[in-house]
């Protein structure tokens, strides 16, 4: 049963209300989350991350959340590249991120994007560096001759595979498919060329620490742009659907300081509009209504007399967490969702 699956919970972190000093060591990590993800030709920083640094927090392991990364640190053992495939929000960066740190090795970030091309993944030429060399070859006689140098910038993709790293490629189906042909012979031989690069040292041998954990939406992962099959028979793919109900509470419990009772009604109802609506409401949803909710019950506005929420203020807070999915269809199917989300409550 989904319940059973959850028993024997384990949660790191704290919840949204923690003290200044966890929301800074937050802050540091997301900074260094940052660099991982920004590091490259722009500003040279390195894009190698600690794993401590990037692990998702909180983090709630029950034994649905452990299997699911026990399959990734699995196969990344077998010496596979994961494909974690699954709607929005339903927790696959979290999971990536989370057997990333699990293997202990550096962590290098990448999202995908339109603007993701090969030079983006493994470098760039990154301008001149001048310098003058002094020739004194006759005595009393100098010359003087600028030299130019260019200067190449890794970029995330052969930092970590030089460097033995867990990449994690979050979205890696947005990214336009030609980009992606360097991953061929990195993953069936072993070698990354840097296209691009002149000299002998064009091309990198992959560290036999390197793998790969890449997400998709599984909607985009179909609709946005066709990814080459030759890449795709590569990957072996964990399917990532939405947790159980016991979990999707864990989740929302160890986010946000609310009380048992009131997470039991954001979490049935969140599950019961994933049900009976045509959009996606994941996990995240939840999370997000239920700081709503945490506000407003701090106000204590919208509590009935028997202290549950009632069923406007949780219409207003869910209609507010989901119609930026539909924006932009009219105000017909404004309408139409909220009163669909009223009879959901
Ligand atoms: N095991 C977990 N413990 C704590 N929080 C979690 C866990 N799994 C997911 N979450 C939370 O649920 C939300 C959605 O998770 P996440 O961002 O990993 O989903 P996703 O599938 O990568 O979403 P998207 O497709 O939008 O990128 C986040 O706020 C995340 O912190």
């Amino acid at each position: 049963m989904a319940d059973d699956s959850s028993r024997k919970r384990k949660v790191r972190g704290r919840k949204i209300r923690s003290d200044r000093s966890t929301k800074e060591g937050r802050r540091a990590k997301k900074e260094l989350a940052r660099k991982a993800s920004n590091a490259g030709a722009k500003d040279g920083d390195s894009p190698l991350a600690d794993p401590a640094a990037v692990a998702p927090e909180p983090f709630v392991e029950t034994d649905a959340v452990t299997a699911l990364r026990d399959r990734i640190t699995g196969w990344l053992e077998a010496e596979q590249p994961v494909h974690l495939i699954g709607p929005t929000g339903c927790g696959k960066t979290a999971l990536a991120l989370s057997a990333a740190e699990t293997r202990g090795r550096p962590v290098v970030w990448l999202n995908g994007d339109e603007a993701v091309d090969t030079a983006a993944l493994v470098g760039d030429h990154a301008g001149g560096e001048r310098y003058k060399e002094d020739d004194r070859f006759v005595s009393g006689v100098s010359k003087q001759t600028e030299i130019v140098r260019e200067r190449w910038v890794d970029n995330p993709l052969s930092v970590a595979v030089r460097e033995g790293a867990t990449l994690v490629y979050n979205e890696f189906s947005r990214s336009d498919p030609a980009a992606h042909n360097v991953l061929l012979s990195v993953f069936e031989e072993g070698v990354l060329e840097r296209p691009g690069k002149r000299g002998e040292d064009r091309t990198i041998d992959v560290h036999p620490e390197f793998r790969a954990i890449l997400t998709s939406n599984d909607t985009e992962y179909a609709g946005v742009h066709d990814q080459q099959d030759a890449l795709l028979d590569r990957f072996v793919g964990v399917h990532v659907d939405y947790y159980d109900a016991e979990t999707e509470r864990e989740i929302v419990r160890a986010h946000v300081d609310i009380a048992n009772e009131d997470v039991e009604t954001v979490v049935t109802t969140m599950r019961t509009l994933r049900d009976d609506l045509e959009i996606v409401v994941g996990t995240r949803a939840a999370i997000t209504a239920a700081k709503g909710l945490a506000v407003f019950d701090g106000k204590r506005n919208g509590k009935s007399e028997t202290g549950e929420f009632d069923d406007d203020l949780l219409t207003d807070v869910f209609m507010d967490v989901l119609v930026p999915k539909i924006a932009g269809d009219g105000p017909d199917d404004v309408s139409t969702l909220r009163s669909r989300i009223a009879d959901s409550v």
